[in-house]
């Protein structure tokens, strides 16, 4: 397999404190990957150094073998790293197909079509779009009256309008009914197999990371202590001890 990120040797201090400690990875192209660990274990200051909203104390982070630590988000973005986050961010007055077409305005660099040509444009893509989250026939609904789970679904979508070659998920299935968790990372790991897209994601809910990541990495305390298979995760030692010897993840994956 090609890898498409490399992280090496990462390290964010805190006024002192290592909140993320020499961390190195990589995710390959067409992977589905986990990163995991206890609350506080360092994973969304991870997330956001490699998509540029923080900038590392020190290590380096590359796409497709360039360097693009210390980029910009919107530079990171652009060269294919999308995002989405644990609070959706779609616009709740607009339709369904509505929001898709905004994102494919704006891929499409024609911010400047103004409605009421705006929401002519690129319907027939935004359609395509649609269908591949499964939410065709939700297309002209309001967003306001979309289910949670609709909402994470059409949000994936937007994402997807960028083309990108690589999303990271922070907690995709946050806030989400147990069932709803399991279908929606269904969802990612078919997009994952049908359009090659990489997807690196941090996940409280055990069931969802087992079931569907290739690889798990797991954080804690800023350090990377495994990085693997479920199976090779699931007898590690010393993941036993930080989530069965009083960590906190098991406990919240067991009470999900
Ligand atoms: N801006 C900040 N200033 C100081 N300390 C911070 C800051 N952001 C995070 N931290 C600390 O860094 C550590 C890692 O935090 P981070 O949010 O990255 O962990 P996490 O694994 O994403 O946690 P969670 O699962 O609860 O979201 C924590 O101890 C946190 O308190």
């Amino acid at each position: 397999m090609t890898e498409i990120l490399r992280v090496e040797h990462l390290k964010k201090s805190y006024d002192g404190f290592l909140a993320v400690n020499d961390v190195s990875f990589s995710v390959d192209k067409g992977e589905l990957k986990a990163l995991i660990g206890p609350n506080g274990a360092g994973k969304s200051t991870c997330f956001n150094m490699l998509m540029g909203q923080l900038k590392p104390t020190a290590g380096n982070v590359f796409l497709d073998g360039k360097k693009i630590t210390g980029m910009r988000p919107r530079e990171i973005w652009r060269r294919g790293v999308g995002r989405t986050f644990q609070i959706t961010g779609t616009y709740p007055s607009m339709s369904v197909i509505e929001n898709v077409q905004m994102a494919l305005i704006s891929h499409h660099h024609n911010i400047f079509s103004i409605a009421p040509r705006a929401w002519k444009l690129y319907r027939d893509e935004a359609f395509e779009f649609l269908r591949i989250v499964d939410m065709e026939d939700q297309a002209d609904r309001p967003c306001s009256i979309l289910a949670y789970g609709d909402l994470k679904r059409l949000e994936l979508a937007i994402a997807l309008c960028h083309r990108p070659r690589l999303l990271l998920m922070d907690e995709p299935t946050a806030g989400m009914a147990p069932s709803a968790r399991i279908a929606l990372m269904q969802l990612v790991a078919d997009i994952v197999q049908d359009q090659g897209v990489s997807v690196l994601f941090t996940e409280h809910d055990m069931d969802v990371v087992f079931a569907h990541a290739h690889h798990i990495m797991v954080l804690n305390r800023g350090e990377l202590i495994t990085d693997g298979s479920a199976e090779e995760v699931r007898n590690d030692p010393q993941v036993q001890e930080v989530y069965l010897g009083g960590g906190t993840l098991f406990a919240e994956a067991r009470d999900a």
